[in-house]
């Protein structure tokens, strides 16, 4: 499913447009879906208000409040904004409302707007939706703060009044969706950190747009549905060498977990063999949890015999672990994964990711992409797509960028979003191993982007599954999503049981 700016929005029902679907029709279709999708959340008894704004999104709630009452549902249709602001596909749905025997309400004749609040049970805002630019003027802003502190149930249209549909905006006034009815594309701000709150949760209603008229997007969300279509088959003939052979750069004396976890990660989604480079003094820790990998010297490490390398895990962050890093990315031939410790000290020599021929594959949290770009975390969390591509593109180089929302995102600048996945995982070792699954998955898929999306609705839709299924988000372990792996595969395709 794609993800749109405003923009990209708007190109769209202008290519609708064009292909004879009249913004009138796309307006109805959009309520009327809308409508259906709402309905789920309302009860029979509820009296419901519909808020009615100046714009499509005002004329998509005209739509929805007559559907309403076809439904046999207690609706009012409030506009919000004088007569005169109800102009071009609004209007003519307005006026079919009116048509059809219903009586626009303003909000003007409202005396007593708390007694009027609490008469109702249910909230549809459709004031405004992707147009919506600055802070919010009156009467909405008002009417949002109302609505906020009212007890009712708070549903929404495309986007709640308020929230802006691009990334970037800081501050802004809006409306608290507790459900959110997202027409045709959920827009960026569905994903952002700061603005997916006031929307509560989401889903999408299709309008009718038709695909091959709709302008290419190269941004979408990579599903469980996604995983199970594009996951490698494992052919009955295979031997150990078909799946991969990996190398785990990381661990050290006091960080030995991390490097046990990546590989055990790894051999759990499917890899082959496994060799790990520690310091000496950590195999004895490492070496029970993984008995299946071996082990290799750091100093004597052949970079370029595997199929795929993932360093960084656990090496510190000295003069040491710069030097290693820096030896890894000079003289590994292969795909390369550089993770925690390694982008801390990566940063001092980014420049020479740019002459790598094969894939380079980093895997920051916020914080880390901060420190790799030289911007703040809150920069970071405010566009995340935009300076994710920017760097992806800059460097050469795919970037997971881990949050609630993981940003996967090619040297082309392709994006794919990944919202699997829970609180549990924010925890030490999460990270690691996530970095083995996406090993595995860089060694043995076709398409880089498919499989690095994959393993991230793996390693998310794993911990959601234990959780689902008896652990906690609190107590959540990441060697908990480690041995959940069987269990995934296990639902996820018949052909690997
Ligand atoms: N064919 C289509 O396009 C389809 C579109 N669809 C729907 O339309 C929505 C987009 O419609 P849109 O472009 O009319 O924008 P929308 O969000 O309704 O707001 C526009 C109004 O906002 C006002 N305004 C702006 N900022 C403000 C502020 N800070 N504070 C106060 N007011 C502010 C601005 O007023 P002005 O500044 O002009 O006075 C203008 O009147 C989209 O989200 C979807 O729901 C669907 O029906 C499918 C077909
Ligand atoms: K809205």
């Amino acid at each position: 499913m794609d993800i749109v700016t405003a923009q990209e929005m708007y190109e769209r029902d202008q290519a609708a447009a064009e292909a004879g679907l009249a913004g009138t029709m796309l307006m109805e279709n959009a309520g009327r879906a809308a409508a259906y999708d709402l309905v789920k959340h309302i009860q029979k008894s509820d009296r419901i208000i519909v808020w009615i704004g100046a714009g499509s999104n005002g004329g998509d709630g005209f739509v929805i409040a007559r559907t309403l009452l076809n439904l046999g549902y207690t609706a009012e249709a409030v506009q919000v904004v004088p007569d005169e602001k109800i102009k071009g596909d609004a209007a003519v749905h307005k006026q079919i409302f009116q048509a059809s025997g219903h009586t626009v309400k303003k909000w003007t004749d409202v005396e007593d707007a708390e007694g009027y609040l609490l008469r109702a049970d249910v909230s549809i805002d459709a004031m405004l939706g992707i147009g919506v630019q600055g802070d919010l003027r009156e009467p909405y802003k008002q009417i949002v703060q109302h609505c906020n502190e009212a007890s009712l149930l708070r549903l929404a249209v495309d986007l709640p009044t308020g929230v802006p549909a691009d990334e970037g905006v800081e501050e802004f006034t809006a409306y608290k969706a507790d459900y959110t009815s997202v027409i045709e594309a959920p827009k960026l701000s569905a994903f952002l950190q700061h603005t997916q709150p006031w929307y509560g949760q989401w889903s999408v209603v299709e309008i009718g747009i038709p695909s091959q008229v709709s302008p290419a997007v190269r941004r979408s969300m990579w599903t469980v549905e996604d995983v199970k279509r594009t996951l490698p088959s494992r052919d009955d003939h295979s031997h150990k060498g078909s799946h991969g052979k990996g190398l785990v750069i990381g661990g050290s004396l006091l960080m030995p977990g991390s490097a046990a976890m990546t590989s055990r990660a790894a051999l759990r989604s499917g890899a082959g063999l496994i060799a790990i480079a520690t310091e000496e003094g950590a195999v004895p820790s490492i070496s029970p949890y993984v008995q299946e990998a071996t082990f290799v010297e750091r100093e004597t490490m052949e970079l370029s015999a595997y199929d795929g390398v993932a360093a960084g895990m656990g090496i510190g962050r000295g003069a040491d672990a710069r030097a290693l890093v820096h030896h890894v990315v000079t003289h590994t031939k292969g795909p390369l994964l550089i993770d925690a410790d390694g982008l801390y000290v990566l940063k001092d020599f980014l420049g020479k990711l740019e002459k790598r021929e094969e894939p380079t594959i980093l895997t920051p949290h916020p914080g880390e992409f901060a420190h790799l770009t030289g911007r703040s975390i809150k920069d970071v969390l405010l566009s995340p797509f935009s300076l994710a591509e920017a760097f992806a593109r800059r460097y050469g180089v795919y970037l997971v960028l881990k949050g609630p929302s993981t940003i996967i995102t090619a040297p082309d600048g392709e994006q794919r979003v990944d919202v699997t996945g829970n609180s549990g995982l924010a925890k030490g070792g999460s990270g690691d191993a996530l970095a083995g699954i996406l090993l595995t998955m860089l060694m043995q898929s076709e398409s880089m982007l498919d499989g690095l999306s994959s393993g991230c609705v793996l390693h998310g839709h794993t911990a959601d599954r234990v959780v689902q299924q008896g652990r906690s988000k609190v107590d959540l372990l990441a060697t908990d999503v480690i041995e959940g792996l069987p269990g995934t595969f296990r639902t996820l395709s018949s052909s690997i049981t």
